[in-house]
């Protein structure tokens, strides 16, 4: 675990922490603006210089009153926004000055060869700095990072700046990276999506304090929480590529909520971290024909919490699993729902991310 506790103080703005984050998977730190999101990195990475915040890393203390250890010896790997590169090497110069770095140790050392296919940077390596793309240029960024053989690695909004479709081929990029778990990885962002479709622990800060966390799926399933009122709600849930059929570019994806399709191309076997979110599904007391719409679930409402803005949370039992979903007042009582109705819930739109 890494324990960050203390206060640090600038001149309008203040840091008040006491949270312990997993060492394991992916834990995302979310945030408005200003929050502190990077200044929690910079605080484990020891780029702050203030002994008013204590950092424990498992057993070793890397920060406190007394305790200073220099950023070069905690051995994290940072990648930001805009991969810092050294203009002057090729591709493989700057993996290469990386792995001179490296501290040799026991435990998590990389295979550089499996870090080069895991990013596909193989067909980079004698390209300049300036002949890449910004996607290739942060892809070549994350392998610096790793060659350097980091016991955590630390993510500054890694996706941000980047366009849709770019965001799109860098995500994979990091999900390979999460399920390899070469070591724990700490990622800041304030896309509610991005943090739903890849991290597994999650913190929310305001104003320097936290407000909330626990598990994704517990988080963004929490219709009286923090994150809620601020992103939409979801159900984060894993699923697995059932079957395939290449001639409808879709496929059926077995998650404990029950099978669903998704229009998409995945390889069968393959895992995959599926996001529904509570306003793409909505209630039918009749089970649906002749519809555009794929995925039709028998479901149970299990409890009703409706809110001031006209919209009405429904925690619906799906195949033993809970099912989030986000109806209108006007049609919750239209339709008469009360606990214990069973229901049909119709899902339009899923978004997925595979291994
Ligand atoms: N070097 C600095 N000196 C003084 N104040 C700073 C410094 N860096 C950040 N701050 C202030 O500390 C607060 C937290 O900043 P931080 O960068 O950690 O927020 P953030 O949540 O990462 O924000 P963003 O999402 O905009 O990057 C902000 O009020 C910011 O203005």
């Amino acid at each position: 675990m890494i324990r960050i506790k203390g206060h640090l103080q600038r001149k309008s703005w203040s840091l008040d922490i006491d949270c312990t984050l997993p060492v394991e998977g992916v834990t995302g730190i979310m945030g408005p603006s200003g929050a502190g999101k990077s200044t929690i990195l910079r605080v484990i990475a020891g780029l702050e210089g203030h002994h008013s915040v204590s950092v424990r890393f498992n057993e070793h203390l890397w920060q406190a009153d007394d305790a200073w250890t220099p950023t070069e010896q905690r051995r994290v790997g940072w990648v930001s926004q805009h991969p810092h590169l050294f203009p002057h090497l090729d591709v493989a110069g700057n993996l290469a000055f990386a792995q001179r770095r490296a501290t040799p140790h026991s435990g998590n050392d990389i295979d550089a060869d499996e870090v080069i296919a895991l990013l596909d940077i193989g067909p980079l390596m004698d390209k300049s700095v300036a002949e890449l793309s910004g996607g290739q240029a942060q892809r070549v960024s994350m392998a610096r990072a790793l060659f350097s053989s980091p016991q955590v690695l630390l993510l500054d909004e890694p996706l941000s700046g980047q366009d849709p479709g770019r965001k799109e081929q860098i995500l994979p990029y990091l999900q390979r990276l999460k399920r390899r778990d070469w070591m724990p990885i700490v990622y800041v962002s304030h896309d509610g999506d991005d943090m739903a479709r890849l991290a597994d622990h999650l913190v929310y800060l305001e104003e320097g304090r936290v407000c909330q966390q626990g598990s994704v799926a517990e988080m963004f399933a929490d219709v009286s929480g923090t994150l809620v009122r601020h992103h939409r709600a979801m159900t984060v849930v894993e699923g697995q590529v059932s079957s395939v059929n290449a001639a409808h570019h879709s496929v059926v994806l077995d998650t404990p909520v029950g099978a669903l399709i998704w229009v998409g191309e995945a390889v069968k076997g393959t895992c995959m971290r599926v996001c529904i979110a509570a306003r793409d599904v909505s209630i039918s007391r009749q089970p649906l024909r002749d519809s555009s719409i794929q995925n039709c679930l028998p479901a149970m409402i299990k409890a009703i919490t409706q809110e001031p803005a006209g919209w009405v949370w429904l925690a619906l039992e799906c195949n033993g699993a809970t099912l989030l979903a986000q109806v209108s007042v006007r049609a919750f009582h239209r339709l008469e729902l009360g606990v214990g109705d069973p229901v049909y819930a119709l899902l339009k739109g899923l978004a997925v991310l595979a291994d």
